[in-house]
């Protein structure tokens, strides 16, 4: 049985549909490539698969339950990385590492692998308001990586990256895999893995589905 997996999809955001008819199906290990042009709606989907933005129709299964019945459960499996770092300013690097740890129960040791990860350990003591962009990003990545969950969702997450952080973002999502977990990542320049999925989100008209099929 998939993991994950989604069919006839549709999502309406003011009183323009989206897109419609997505369908995937994602096995322990899987990685979704989202692509398509701006605005296509890649970022709306990620949120509707974390669980913040409802569908407007079709069914969203993890292990075969639909997510919507126990959405505290969705959120505790998941970790989502959206546009913007959430980095907190007065907090340094290492701090806002232990922040998160420390909500989630996590020993210190995960604080220290997470920092290694993302070559933060030199800008441990530096409070987040200097950091430049790429070094909240690389935070911000960071944080995803804290604890272990079985679903990754991040949008966008090589934007701000010089080459070598692309390369140890690419190193942590294959090592996610290979332990089970899975991911899907919004992009407009492809990102390295083996056996991605691609879902083009590119084509869909302005027209609204029929009131009667709306779940909501
Ligand atoms: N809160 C909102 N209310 C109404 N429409 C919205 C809202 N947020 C986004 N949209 C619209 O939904 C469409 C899809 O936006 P979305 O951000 O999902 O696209 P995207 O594919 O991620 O784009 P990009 O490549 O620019 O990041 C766009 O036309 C956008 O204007």
């Amino acid at each position: 049985m998939p993991l994950f997996e989604a069919s006839d999809l549709g999502c309406v955001r003011g009183d323009r549909a989206i897109f419609a008819g997505l369908d995937f199906s994602l096995e322990t290990g899987g990685l979704l490539l989202l692509t398509g042009p701006n605005g296509a709606g890649k970022s709306s989907l990620l949120r509707v698969l974390a669980g913040l933005l409802r569908p407007a129709v079709g069914r969203l299964a993890w292990n075969g339950r639909e997510v919507w019945e126990d959405l505290g459960a969705h959120h505790d499996q998941l970790r989502y990385l959206g546009h913007g770092e959430a980095v907190k300013p007065a907090l340094t690097v290492a701090e806002d590492l232990q922040f998160w740890a420390a909500l989630r129960d996590l020993p210190g040791a995960e604080v220290e692998r997470a920092l290694a990860r993302f070559d933060l350990s030199e800008l441990a003591e530096r409070p987040g308001r200097l950091l430049s962009a790429g070094q909240k990003r690389r935070l911000a990545l960071a944080r995803v990586t804290l604890g272990k969950v079985p679903l990754w969702l991040l949008d966008e997450p090589t934007v701000g990256l010089d080459a070598a952080s692309v390369e140890r973002l690419a190193q942590a999502v294959a090592e996610h895999r290979v332990a089970g977990g899975l991911a899907a990542i919004a992009t407009h320049i492809g990102f390295p893995g083996e056996r991605p999925q691609v879902l083009a989100i590119d084509d869909f008209p302005p027209v609204l589905p029929d009131p009667e099929d709306l779940l909501w």
